[in-house]
């Protein structure tokens, strides 16, 4: 089970997470939604043990996470922003990294990338990069799985697929927590919105010469 209680972050001097609590056990989903800068990334960051929070406690299976990140990483996949690939590898080359055999082959299904396993990353698109990102989610075979925007750029039949993956993975007791600005294929789903904390009034004026 996941538990946070009480997270605040401030980046500078700007209060971004202002005591954010949740929790998660086997299972289940949640759905992380609010407007740009609202803190959503910066949450993840936190639940992925990124991050520390400025105060509160994030929990895995009762005990603290940033007392031992490195155990922790281990039963998580995170998705950023960024898909982390390495550009003069090939796909296979990238993803045999974290796996082999059975399972490699599955992550290949799971996006529809056998026809891009001998590609270098380089010549991918975005959506492609994409779908191999979300291939390598699946090859950590880890519990918690937290995506960040996890659709951007996909296909409405690479969306589909993601739907197939999210469901197998909440089926074998996965849990998942996603960042979205669009509608995603997640059924029986939790839902934390954050509002963003809001900042000062600006009150410059723009002239017009
Ligand atoms: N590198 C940074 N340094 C300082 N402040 C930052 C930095 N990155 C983001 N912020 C601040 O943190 C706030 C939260 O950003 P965050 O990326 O978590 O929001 P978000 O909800 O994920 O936004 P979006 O929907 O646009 O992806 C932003 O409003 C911004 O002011």
């Amino acid at each position: 089970m996941l538990e946070a209680r009480d997270i605040t972050v401030f980046r500078g001097e700007r209060l971004v997470l202002d005591q954010v609590s949740l929790s998660l056990s086997a299972g289940e989903a949640m759905l992380l939604t609010g407007p740009n800068g609202a803190g959503k990334s910066t949450l993840m960051r936190v639940l992925a043990g990124l991050r520390k929070p400025d105060s509160g406690e994030l929990l895995w299976q009762d005990r603290n996470v940033f007392s031992d990140r490195m155990a922790y990483a281990h039963n998580i996949a995170y998705l950023g922003h960024q898909d982390a690939l390495k550009p003069g590898l090939t796909l296979k080359e990238n993803l045999s990294v974290f796996s082999h055999g059975d399972s490699l082959d599955e992550a290949f299904e799971s996006f529809d990338l056998r026809p891009l396993a001998d590609t270098p990353v380089r010549l991918f698109s975005a959506g492609q990069k994409r779908r191999a990102a979300l291939a390598r989610v699946i090859l950590a075979q880890a519990p918690l799985w937290l995506l960040d925007e996890p659709s951007l750029g996909l296909d409405v039949h690479s969306v589909d697929r993601l739907g197939e993956a999210l469901r197998n993975h909440r089926q074998k007791g996965g849990m998942i927590i996603v960042t979205t600005h669009v509608p995603l294929p997640l059924e029986d789903v939790r839902h934390l919105t954050l509002s963003g904390v809001p900042a000062d009034e600006w009150t410059g004026e723009f002239t017009v010469a």
